[in-house]
């Protein structure tokens, strides 16, 4: 019995989107879904209440960050991630990989994993796929992501062929590491940086795993948009149609939206939640910086179409107050209206797909919010 299972419910006519459904051990939900980041066991402000209030189906967290602090082996006799932070949907687990190539300086690759300091002590540690797995296992996520490199950007075609081949090899150690398929699914994270012919070599050694989903890695770390819709297109079409899809690390509305038209059902990213503690918003018609002075007797909600809480009961001049003077409950309330802002978008582009309409909806949406027609 594999623990994660996709349901294919339709294709849109107008695009190459689809409507699915991602079951797993702790409930289903919709795709294309947006999935909010919590990486350090908490949706950063958010209560698991109000993640409900705005139907959050699925939360991410993180190996790096939960081994290093509160450590797993605490969050396992805490009976799991789910139990310990009161979470009773979803959760899906980053393997790490990509948290020590982004926060530790001193690193050093090698075949059987990788040496690095403690980005908060400085002291010596060691993370492999192996070691990736057991931490993931300790966790309790519903969907673990394979022990990966996501090689800086640029780099030259030489050094991602081998960090492509060295990826693949860590996927099957996390698949023979594996210890518990029934209640936890593993996914492969395609890379091949900018390489089309690396990105077909990694999605082939990874579908010959046969694993429950994958993921598309090595974007969003700086590359040019239009580099990345090039990998995006390409390799999209390479990925098993008959599992989940996820993008990992990319949450703008309009990245959504033409993430979704190429096939993509998963995203999560920072954005919503970081921009929210400094005080933008997203609105249906571009960004709003709330903590400018030319909201300071605005007495309207951040956002007139949004039926949200937050939109219903405070307004800008409010919100703008509370940022200004730190107060944590401004982002609170900037952080709850932006992730229902994109949350309500996945809801809309589930519909648009349902009605065969994502490519008409795409139209509408960018010439509202501002995005200039690519
Ligand atoms: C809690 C949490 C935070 C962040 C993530 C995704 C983090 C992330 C990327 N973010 C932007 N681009 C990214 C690429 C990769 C990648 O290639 N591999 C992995 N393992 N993660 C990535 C997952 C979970
Ligand atoms: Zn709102």
């Amino acid at each position: 019995m594999t623990a994660i299972t996709y349901e294919l419910i339709k294709t849109c006519k107008q695009t190459g989107a689809r409507l699915g459904k991602v079951h797993t051990p702790h409930g289903s939900f919709d795709t294309p879904m947006f999935m909010p980041v919590g990486t350090l066991a908490t949706v950063k402000t958010m209560s698991p209440e109000e993640l409900k209030e705005i139907d959050a189906k699925i939360i991410l967290s993180n190996t790096y960050h939960l081994w290093l602090r509160p450590g797993s082996d605490i969050i396992k006799d805490a009976g799991g991630l789910h139990k310990f932070m009161n979470w009773d949907r979803p959760i899906l687990t980053d393997s790490g990989g990509f948290q020590v190539f982004s926060l530790s300086k001193i690193r050093d690759i090698k075949e059987e994993g990788v040496h690095f300091r403690n980005h908060i002590s400085g002291e010596k540690l060691f993370l492999s796929p192996e070691k990736a797995m057991q931490i993931q296992n300790d966790l309790g996520s519903d969907i673990m992501m394979a022990f990966d490199e996501c090689p800086p950007y640029p780099a030259s075609y030489d050094y991602m062929k081998a960090s492509v081949e060295r990826t693949s090899r860590w996927a099957e150690r996390c698949l023979s590491a594996h210890q518990s398929p029934g209640n936890q699914g593993l996914f492969g994270i395609i890379q091949g940086g900018e390489y089309e012919d690396l990105r077909k070599q990694s999605a082939q050694d990874l579908a010959s795993l046969d694993l429950p989903g994958y993921a598309i890695g090595g974007l969003s770390v700086g590359e040019p948009k239009n580099i990345m819709n090039r990998m995006l297109e390409y390799t999209t079409p390479l990925m098993p149609a008959n599992k989940p899809r996820y993008l990992m690390g990319v949450g703008s509305p309009d990245s959504l939206i033409d993430g979704s038209i190429r096939g993509i059902d998963m995203f999560d990213c920072v954005l919503p939640t970081r921009i929210a503690r400094n005080g933008t918003c997203m609105t249906s018609t571009g960004r709003l910086v709330v903590r400018n002075a030319k909201y300071a007797r605005d007495f309207s909600p951040i956002d007139e179409n949004c039926g949200c809480h937050v939109c219903k009961n405070y307004t800008r001049a409010y919100i703008r107050h509370l940022i200004k003077c730190n107060e944590t409950f401004g982002f609170r309330l900037t952080t709850y209206h932006n992730l229902h802002f994109l949350l309500k978008l996945m809801e809309q582009v589930r519909e648009a797909i349902s009605e065969d309409r994502l490519g008409d909806f795409k139209e509408a949406f960018f010439e509202k919010y501002g995005f200039n027609q690519p």
